[in-house]
Formats: C-alpha cells, sequence, structure tokens
C-alpha cells in the first residue's frame, strides 16, 4: 500500500504576537521522500507538529487522507493520527523500559496482538534498523545513534503510512548520519510510506530527498522535485547548501544590507567565509541497499516530475534531462518504453532517482 499524500494549503501559525511562518502551501507526494531544510529556529519542528495535530495553526488547511485535520472532530484526528509515526529528535524513549519493551509500546497500547505476534513485529522492526541484539539493553546505555534507532523502529511497529522524522542528524557524526539516511531509504523501498525529514544536514538534503523544501524568513522559499533547489540560483538557498557565511543567512538568522556588503567587502579581501567549497549541481541520489525491493517512488516520481517538468526552472529541467540521458545510458541506451516495460527497476538503477 503507498503511503498517502499530504497537501498542505495557506498555512499560517504564531504563538501570540510572533509570526513563525505564513502562507506554507505544499504537497507532500504519496510514498515519496521529502525534505524539509530550514536554518535554526525557521519553525520546521513547528510544521511538523502541526502535520500531526500537536500544534494548531491559525490559519489554511492540511488534508490528510481526504480529511482536513484543522476542521474535524477529535475523534477523526485520532483515526488520522494512527497512519503516522514519528520519530522525535531524541528519540522520545522511555528511560526506565529496555528496548524491546520501548518497541511494542505502541503495540501493547493500541492493539490486542498477542505476545507472539508482538515479538514477531518488533524483531523485524529493530533488524530493519539495524539494532538486532541490543533488545535487552536500557536508553540510558547505548549511543544517541543508536537511540534515534530505536526510536525509528518504534514509529514503524503500526505500519504507518506517513513518516515524519524530526532531525535525524542531531547529535550524529557524518557517517552515523549516512547509516541513519540509508535506513530511511530502505525503509521507503520496503513499506513505500510518505516520509518528510525536517533537517539542516546538507549532505542529507543532497542524497536522501526525492523532494525538498526551504523555509526562511516566515516563508517556505520553494518546495519541490530536488533538482528544483539543487539548482537553484536562490542566494539563501545557495548559501545554505555550502553553508558559508556570505548570504542572506546570519548568526541570529537575519542580516540587512549593509552586514553583507561588509562581509562581502571581507571575503573579496581574501577572508575564508566559511563552509565547503561550493559544490555546483547535482549529486546522485542515495539507492535502497542491495537487496531490498526496488523503491517504487523512483518510478512514479519520474511520471510525476514529466508531468510536472515544463512548469520547472530551466536549471531545474536540464538537470533532470540530464539525470534521465544517464540512466538511459547506464542502461544501454533504453528507449522510453523499454523504461516503461522495465519500469521501477531502471529507474532505481539509474541515477536518476
Ligand atoms: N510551544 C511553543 N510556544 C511558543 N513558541 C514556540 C513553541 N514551539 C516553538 N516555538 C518557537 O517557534 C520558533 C521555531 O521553533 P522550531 O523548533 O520549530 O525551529 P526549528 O526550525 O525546528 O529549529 P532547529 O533547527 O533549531 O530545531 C522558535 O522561535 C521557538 O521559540
Amino acid at each position: 500500500m503507498v503511503g498517502v499524500e499530504v497537501s498542505v494549503e495557506g498555512l499560517t501559525k504564531s504563538f501570540g504576537s510572533q509570526r513563525i511562518w505564513q502562507d506554507v502551501t505544499l504537497t507532500l507526494p504519496s510514498g515519496e521522500v521529502s525534505a524539509l531544510l530550514g536554518p535554526s529556529g525557521t519553525g520546521k519542528s513547528v510544521f511538523l507538529k502541526s502535520l500531526i495535530g500537536l500544534l494548531r495553526p491559525e490559519q489554511g488547511s492540511i488534508v490528510i487522507d481526504g480529511t482536513n485535520i484543522l476542521e474535524c472532530s477529535s475523534k477523526e484526528l485520532y483515526e488520522i493520527r494512527k497512519l503516522f509515526g514519528v520519530l522525535f529528535q531524541d528519540g522520545a524513549l522511555f528511560g526506565s523500559m529496555n528496548l524491546f519493551d520501548n518497541v511494542a509500546f505502541p503495540l501493547r497500547e493500541h492493539t490486542k496482538k498477542s505476545e507472539s505476534d508482538i515479538r514477531k513485529i518488533v524483531m523485524e522492526k529493530m533488524e530493519l534498523v539495524g539494532l538486532l541484539g541490543a533488545e535487552e539493553k536500557l536508553p540510558g546505555e547505548i549511543s544517541g545513534g543508536m537511540r534515534k534507532r530505536a526510536g525509528l523502529a518504534r514509529a514503524l511497529v503500526l505500519d504507518p503510512q506517513i513518516i515524519l522524522v524530526d532531525e535525524p542528524d542531531s547529535g550524529l557524526d557524518p557517517v552515523r548520519t549516512t547509516y541513519i539516511s540509508q535506513t530511511l531509504i530502505d525503509i521507503n523501498a520496503e513499506i513505500d510510506a510518505t516520509i518528510l525529514i525536517v533537517s539542516h544536514n546538507i549532505n542529507l538534503a543532497r542524497t536522501v530527498p526525492d523532494n525538498i523544501g526551504m523555509l526562511f524568513r516566515r516563508h517556505l522559499v520553494m518546495f519541490g522535485p530536488r533538482e528544483v533547489l539543487l539548482t537553484s540560483e536562490e542566494p539563501v538557498v545557495k548559501q545554505f547548501l555550502n553553508g558559508t557565511m556570505i548570504g542572506p543567512i546570519g548568526m541570529s538568522e537575519e542580516k540587512d544590507e549593509a552586514q553583507m556588503a561588509q562581509e562581502q567587502a571581507m571575503v573579496d579581501a581574501g577572508h575564508h567565509a566559511g563552509g565547503v567549497d561550493d559544490v555546483e549541481g547535482i549529486v546522485p541520489q542515495m539507492k535502497a541497499t542491495p537487496g531490498m525491493p526496488f523503491r517504487q517512488a523512483v518510478a512514479r516520481r519520474q511520471e510525476r516530475v514529466r508531468h510536472i517538468m515544463h512548469m520547472l526552472p530551466e536549471n531545474a529541467q536540464i538537470a533532470i534531462h540530464q539525470s534521465l540521458g544517464a540512466s538511459r545510458l547506464d542502461e544501454g541506451y533504453l528507449t522510453d518504453v523499454d523504461q516503461l516495460t522495465y519500469g521501477t527497476a531502471i529507474f532505481e538503477r539509474g541515477v536518476a532517482q
């Protein structure tokens, strides 16, 4: 079963007089992996909490499986929430329970399954996140990365159709971040859930999601197929993707023109602006681990992007064409008909994910 689509329109959220973001419109395509980026404090976590109805935006709509969760009854919201699996930043595990009991918790709480069925499901999810053998450990006895994996296993036990992940990289080194990224891709391949990852990790943004959005200065700067953001000339996007000090993002989020000019002058005079060397263009997307099912999202996204191609910026169109060409090259110049015939398998192996 393909995960459900989440459709957000004109969403605005404030706390008292503090406007967090306004008029956010985006659709998380069903069964695809999307990421929402943005500097610290731009309200990414607030957005994620709004999607599950933990926070209530004052304007707009969030339609999930045909229900606008801002207008529905609490009983309907309860039903909609069952579609979600959520991984909070710290894993949100119960400190006094071992990992097995933590992961089993939602099953014991929300289902009438027998203990032997529960054991089967828990062990299956523990294996998927690479934690087999650690069932008896307490959260305090394991690393932050393992806690995140346990949190992810727990988010999966009720077979969610939508998985929300808040900063999977926080507190992890780059290698562990890549492992957790791989796990998220594998989960998408295995259960075809709609996934939203909130993060400010550049590597993850470049290599994991099918679609990327970015929040800045209380607005959604953009949201769309990964090629759109990764080829964007928008100063805030370029600065973010390369992690430099040059650009509109400052220490406390915003800069004025004078400060920007002063910093640019320093860099022109030879001062290091920080960040990595400029990475231009698109790096290939991560693929499911060999042996996993093909990621159905890849072919679905190709098809979807084909339909909206004419509405995308030119740079993004070129990048998409190039990656399609590269996937044909990989397969020995297969025709469109061949691609349709072999469908997912070809797209999955090509760089055109
Ligand atoms: N329950 C709340 N009541 C009042 N203000 C809140 C509440 N939750 C969040 N905020 C404010 O909303 C803003 C956005 O916070 P949020 O945690 O969503 O940012 P973020 O983009 O996830 O940041 P980070 O990347 O640092 O986690 C902050 O200014 C925060 O203080």
